[in-house]
């Protein structure tokens, strides 16, 4: 599991921390991990999106891009030991008496120098450090870390950001203005959350966490939080000698109309990818669903007449079709997606015995709060503990870094590692829904039932694309292959 923890949070546990440490001792700390992590860069470790050419530290060129506070003073040790170690590193302060004094004397104690012109330098830098801000930042870049930026960008240097790339929020992942794209990220003690969440999460690149002895001092339960292969390995539904189609669960879908019958055979797909004994398919698209998968039941519907199900996914395709009033009026969890979120009523969901799962893209999120999608995307996760609040609802919120919420105070936002930019293709999202529905009727809650299937379909589509357009159908299918891969690790634990 990977987890992510808030400024305050982290200072808090810096601050107990560094009471029981000499004073300077936990910045060393974090410049050498910095310093090995740039050191390894430097010699064509890989990882980071620009490769250094250079192959070693004696006699590379490094650029430290120094701001006011103490993520300056990071750069500017870590800078110092690599000129230490023969690199010939200039400092870039950007702003000018307030520079980390410590820092600036180690650097120039150990031969770097101040830079005369600072485009000069990094026109020829091997790597550039970021030292421009860290967890104190706020806002954008200011107007005259701008042009610096851009010139370090546009250089052929590997840019590092220490602990985060400067001028993103470290709670949020919003990007209010403009910041700088690193190749790597090297953070400290802890991940952040905006290193997890887009947009944020796209100007960090590769991601090292430096241990700083901070984990004593961090509690339990984060503010974010990642699966990974094991942790995903331990939720999937694996069947036993007992088991048979009705013990592993029936899933209900209610999807497709006559506009959209497509959406009725994709999410029937995915659902039969997701670990439920048998698929039950509800509406007016039997026929092409049968002559896809002859293995599904189906019926024409309502959902309470079309026999026992352990959850619903609704929505998909639907149109202004029928079946999710009826879905949500039974007492097994209900999965809405697409169309069935239009015109959904907080109270309705609310007033439900059982779970429900939602499952909104940026569009159909900003839609349900009545916001401009913009504000969704830029502030992705708000948005999502919002819906999960106003609905009392599990939310899964679609993206480039798919969340998931849990109503439940106290309880980590989830974020999904595996998305591929590929998935924003037609039909992924029934596809999706169909799976998360599927692990819903086996058995798992739905935040875990959410949080595997947004696994899942990212490797899935990874698997498919493989750099390359991919299809939704071809999703599903790889849905198997991703399933392997992650239990292979449980096997072979
Ligand atoms: N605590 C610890 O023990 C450890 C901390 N560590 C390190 O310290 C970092 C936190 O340091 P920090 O608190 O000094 O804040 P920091 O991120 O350097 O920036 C604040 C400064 O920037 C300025 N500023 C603000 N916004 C700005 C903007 N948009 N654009 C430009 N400037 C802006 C603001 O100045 P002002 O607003 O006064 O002008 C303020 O002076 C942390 O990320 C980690 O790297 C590690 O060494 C491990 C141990
Ligand atoms: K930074």
């Amino acid at each position: 599991m990977r987890t992510a923890y808030s400024v305050e949070t982290v200072r808090n546990a810096e601050r107990e921390l560094m009471a029981r440490l000499p004073e300077g001792a936990l910045m060393q700390r974090a410049a050498a991990g910095l310093a090995a992590a740039c050191a390894d860069l430097l010699g064509g470790g890989s990882g980071a999106g620009r490769v250094s050419a250079v192959g070693r530290v004696y006699g590379s060129k490094v650029v430290v891009l120094a701001g006011s506070g103490a993520n300056g003073g990071d750069a500017l040790y870590a800078g110092a030991r690599l000129a230490a170690r023969g690199a010939r590193v200039w400092a870039v302060p950007l702003a000018a008496d307030r520079t980390h004094e410590g820092g600036l004397a180690a650097l120039l104690g150990a031969g770097g120098r101040v830079a005369d012109d600072p485009f000069e330098v990094l026109a020829v830098a091997d790597l550039v450090l970021d030292g421009i801000t860290g967890i104190g930042g706020r806002g954008g870049l200011r107007p005259d870390a701008v042009p610096v930026a851009r010139a370090a960008r546009g250089g052929r240097g590997v840019i590092v950001a220490v602990d985060l790339p400067s001028g993103v929020e470290a709670d949020s992942g919003e990007v209010a203005g403009e910041a700088l794209r690193a190749d790597a990220t090297v953070t400290f003690g802890a991940y952040k959350p905006g290193l997890l969440i887009d947009p944020a999460r796209e100007y960090a690149g590769a991601l090292r966490l430096v241990d700083i002895g901070l984990g004593p001092y961090l509690p339990s339960v984060p503010e974010l939080e990642a699966l990974q292969h094991e942790d995903v390995a331990r939720l999937l539904p694996a069947p036993t000698g007992e088991s048979d189609k009705y013990r592993r669960g029936v899933v209900g879908i209610v999807a497709g109309s006559a506009r959209y019958p497509g959406a009725a055979v994709l999410a029937v797909a995915g659902a039969l990818r997701g670990g439920a004994g048998a698929v039950r398919y509800v509406g007016p698209g039997g026929d092409a669903v049968i002559a896809h998968y002859p293995e599904t039941l189906v019926h024409e519907g309502p959902p309470s007449k079309a026999g026992r199900v352990q959850a619903w996914a609704v929505g998909p395709g639907l149109g202004d079709g029928p079946g999710v009033a009826d879905a949500l009026a039974s007492d097994v969890p209900v999965l809405v997606d697409a169309d069935g979120l239009r015109l959904l009523d907080p109270a309705t969901v609310r007033a439900r015995t059982a779970p429900t799962l939602l499952t909104p893209h940026a569009g159909e999120a900003a839609a349900l709060l009545g916001v401009d999608r913009a504000e969704v995307e830029s502030g992705r996760l708000a948005a999502v503990r919002e819906l999960a609040a106003r609905y009392g609802a599990t939310v899964l919120l679609k993206g480039s870094t798919t969340l998931v919420a849990s109503p439940d105070q106290g309880v980590p936002v989830r974020v999904n590692p595996t998305g591929t930019p590929w998935l924003a293709t037609a039909g992924s999202g029934d596809v999706l829904s169909g799976l998360a529905g599927s692990l819903l009727a086996s058995g798992l809650d739905p935040r875990d039932a959410a949080s595997a299937a947004a696994y899942l379909h990212g490797l899935a589509g990874r698997l498919a694309s493989h750099g390359a357009p991919v299809t939704a159908h071809e999703v599903a299918e790889a849905v198997r292959g991703a399933w392997r891969d992650v239990v292979g690790v449980r096997a072979g634990a």
